[in-house]
Parts: structure tokens; C-alpha cells; sequence
């Protein structure tokens, strides 16, 4: 398979929303104490509004820095992107995202309730109306009747739920989730990709998600980024939106499923024996 850039694609029409996320060239080096550290190498994509799409590869190809570039948290070192049209920078300003992290990084002092309100707490919300918010959030991510506990009394899935109800909580166009379901195991993994593809579906989010699992992207994604090992480039991207919009757990086990699974493989291998 040759590496190829199908994210090329024509600019928007005059008058029509601007890409979610559009990258051209993007490069990102860090410096090392020896030599830089080519993190990516001319990645372009395009990412539509009401996207979801997982980015997948290797560890260490640069997918948690591909994210970080798109929320402002890294400055690329060559190319362009943008964020809803604007600099990350100022899609970071106007609060246009929301960000979960690979560990839950919730404040163990503070119950749910007010982890999910932070956010809120700070652009200075009436108390009523953030709690009001908040709780709407908790039962997006099915956690109704947890308000009260503290992050010690939740299993690792209900504190990664916490985290997307936080991330929600300024109602923001992107959800940019850093693999947040790595360190579960595989029956709660499946329950939460299922409430994250309703949850997707229902609120109507661009999602932008990082995963080492070939099925969960599937699953999730209406497109998959297949990334090389480091530098990271964009070495296939996998249309899954042919699959049906509302997602259920007997599709892991459809043939097309299985078909997409097989190319993203492939993609994977390709990459890694390429390099
Ligand atoms: N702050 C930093 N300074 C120097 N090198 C870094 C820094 N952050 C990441 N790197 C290096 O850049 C490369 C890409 O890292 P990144 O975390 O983006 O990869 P990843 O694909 O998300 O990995 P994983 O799947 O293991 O989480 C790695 O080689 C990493 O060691």
C-alpha cells in the first residue's frame, strides 16, 4: 500500500461551516537532550463536523501529539491547522473543545458533582445553574445517583465517565478523548464505547479519539486514521461511515466489521514493516 493523502480534499463552499479540524503539512519535532525528536512529519487531515474519527498506530507515532497540537497544547514546528476555522490557539480561548485525558485527572477532594461543575465554576456560573448542567451531564454518561461520592468510590470506567461529563460540560463542538478506556477491561470497555456511541449520536459532538484498539475505533469511528510509526504520518484512512449509524454489539461480529478490522491491520503492518 502506498502512503496516501485522501484528507486532500477541496477547500469548504463559500458559505458553508469551516472543517472542524484541518491540518496541511503538519510537523512536529521536539528537542531532545541528544537529537530532535520527529514526532510528526507532514500529516495532513480533515476532520468534518459530527466526525468521529480514532486515530490509531503505534506506540510513540505521535497520536497523543496530534491531539495535543489540535487543543493548544503543543506548537507545531511545521505546516498549518485549524480549528473550526481559527488557530488552536483561539479555538482554545473561545472554549471550542473538550479534552480527556489517558487517567481520569479528577480533584480526589471534591465530589462528582463538583468535579463536573469546575469548569463551569470558573467562567462563573450561577451555583444553580452549573449544578443544573452538570447533573444533565452526569446522566449523558449514565451516572445519575453518583453526584455525592468522591473519585475513590468509583470503579476506573465510572471515573473516566466523570471525565467526559467534565469535558462537557462548557458544551464544546470537539470532544478530543486521549484513549480513555486503555486501562479497562474489555466488558467495560465494550459498555462505554457503547454509551460513547450513543452519546456521539445523540449530541451530534465531533469526536477525535486516540486508541491502540483496532475494534473499539471501528466501532466507534466514522473514519480511522491508520498513523506510522514515528515520525507519524497518515498512512491510510478507513471510511467506516458505510456501517449503520446506531452502533450495537452484535456489528463486531458483522463481516464488513470485520473487513474494515482487516485493512486497518493492514495499514498497521504496513507502516511498521515499511519503516
Ligand atoms: N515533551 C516531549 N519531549 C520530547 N519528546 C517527546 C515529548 N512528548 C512526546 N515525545 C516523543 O514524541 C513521540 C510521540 O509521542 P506521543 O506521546 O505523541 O506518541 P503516542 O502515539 O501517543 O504514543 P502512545 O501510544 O504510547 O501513547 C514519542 O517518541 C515520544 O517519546
Amino acid at each position: 500500500m502506498t502512503p496516501h493523502n485522501p484528507f486532500r480534499h477541496p477547500e469548504p463552499v463559500a458559505g458553508s461551516r469551516p472543517h472542524m479540524v484541518r491540518a496541511d503539512g503538519l510537523c512536529l519535532s521536539y528537542s531532545g537532550t541528544d537529537a530532535p525528536v520527529h514526532a510528526l512529519k507532514d500529516v495532513d487531515l480533515t476532520i468534518e463536523a459530527g466526525d468521529f474519527v480514532s486515530l490509531i498506530g503505534p506506540s510513540g507515532c505521535g497520536k497523543t501529539t496530534l491531539l495535543r497540537v489540535i487543543a493548544d497544547l503543543e506548537q507545531p514546528t511545521g505546516g498549518s491547522i485549524t480549528v473550526e476555522g481559527v488557530s488552536p490557539h483561539e479555538a482554545r480561548e473561545r472554549r471550542l473543545y473538550g479534552y480527556v485525558f489517558q487517567a481520569p485527572a479528577l480533584f480526589p477532594w471534591r465530589t462528582v458533582l463538583r468535579n463536573v461543575t469546575l469548569p463551569l465554576e470558573i467562567i462563573g456560573l450561577p451555583k444553580d445553574e452549573r449544578e443544573a448542567r452538570a447533573r444533565d451531564n452526569l446522566a449523558r454518561v449514565g451516572l445519575t445517583g453518583f453526584e455525592g461520592k468522591f473519585p475513590f468510590q468509583l470503579s476506573g470506567g465510572m471515573r473516566q465517565r466523570v471525565s467526559i461529563a467534565r469535558a462537557l460540560a462548557l458544551a464544546p463542538d470537539l470532544l478530543l478523548m486521549d484513549e480513555p478506556f486503555g486501562a479497562l477491561d474489555e466488558i467495560t470497555r465494550h459498555d462505554l464505547n457503547q454509551q460513547l456511541t450513543d452519546l456521539w449520536r445523540e449530541t451530534g459532538k465531533t469526536c477525535v479519539f486516540v486508541t491502540h484498539s483496532i475494534s473499539e475505533a471501528i466501532f466507534l469511528s466514522t473514519k480511522v486514521i491508520v498513523m506510522t510509526p514515528r515520525p507519524g504520518r497518515v498512512i491510510d484512512v478507513v471510511d467506516c461511515s458505510g456501517l449503520p449509524r446506531v452502533r450495537t454489539a452484535a456489528l463486531r461480529d458483522a463481516p464488513e466489521f470485520r473487513a474494515l478490522a482487516a485493512r486497518v491491520r493492514l495499514g498497521l503492518r504496513e507502516g511498521h514493516d515499511g519503516h
